[in-house]
């Protein structure tokens, strides 16, 4: 059977693939196809165990080089991922030089990522392939104040968490503007998927994802992603067993179960690349 085309051979007006109220989130279905989607994964479970760092709540891998506050000491990226980093360049035109880094993400069903930003060492523009299993991630606007951030994670993926506690909280420095009106909203991340964020969502906003088996749907702005979801026929037992009628069971619970792993490739641009190590 013929597979379904990828995004890859024709650009995209990104602007029709833009989600929710906030105008700079963009999500592209079926960006690749289920056997490049089978190549990649073979590709991040063949490398050596080394390669992961394990982390609290997910495992890692990290692509080209080490990326400090300052720039990025550069090490290139495999031909298998370059591959996917210059059509993502090429397709959506929102990079200004190629994508030089890249951070291989795998969470098991009862993981996650704590809300953060991404920091100040990347041009303002993520992109995000998703592999195997759906899951959400959410933007919450961020109080503004610098000192509710503070680096956490490491020197692979200079990620910003916010202070734990205070992201519930809208900023109470209300200034009447309409990123107020935005609260928080999800995206509902299928295999195959490509989800860019930049911008004021970039910079105004913190990303997360629940460190829950369950997955709450009701803030989902891709809504056609979730009826998708609901056709899908998963394995027996992977949707939630109040009901073995999966449009029923996401319909009456709004609840997606986190049954399988899902990995994701962080694509992104650092702009200042340190050549010279003794200069750095
Ligand atoms: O796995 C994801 O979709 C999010 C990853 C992320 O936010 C990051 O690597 O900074
Ligand atoms: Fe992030």
């Amino acid at each position: 059977m013929e597979e379904e085309e990828s995004k890859g051979e024709k650009g995209l007006q990104v602007n029709d693939y833009v989600v929710g109220s906030l105008r700079t989130v963009i999500y592209i279905p079926n960006f690749i196809t289920e056997s490049e989607q089978s190549q990649l994964l073979r590709h991040i479970n063949e490398v050596p165990a080394s390669r992961w760092k394990s982390l609290k709540n997910r495992r890692l891998q990290n692509w080209g080089g080490v990326v400090h506050e300052k720039g990025l000491l550069p090490q290139a990226l495999p031909s298998w991922l370059t591959k996917i980093t210059q059509r993502i360049g090429q397709q959506t035109g929102l990079f200004p030089s190629p994508i030089n880094h890249v951070l291989i993400n795998e969470y098991l069903p009862d993981q996650g990522i704590m809300p953060h930003q991404d920091g100040p060492a990347y041009f303002p523009v993520v992109a995000i392939l998703s592999l195997e299993s759906p899951i959400t991630i959410d933007f919450t606007p961020h109080p503004r104040s610098k000192e509710f951030e503070m680096p956490v994670e490491n020197e692979d993926s200079t990620v910003y968490e916010a202070v734990s506690g205070q992201i519930d909280s809208p900023s109470t420095e209300s200034t009447g503007s309409p990123k107020d009106e935005h609260h928080q909203s999800s995206v509902l991340l299928m295999p195959c998927s490509l989800l860019i964020f930049k911008d004021q969502a970039y910079t105004d906003y913190l990303h997360g994802i629940e460190d829950s088996e369950s997955l709450s749907l009701d803030k989902v702005v891709n809504i056609s992603e979730v009826i998708k979801l609901k056709e899908l026929e998963y394995p027996r037992g992977s949707l939630h067993a109040v009901t073995s009628d999966v449009t029923q069971d996401i319909g009456q619970n709004n609840i997606f179960q986190r049954t399988s792993t899902r990995v994701s490739l962080t694509c992104r641009l650092v702009l200042k690349v340190h050549k010279n190590l003794f200069k750095f």
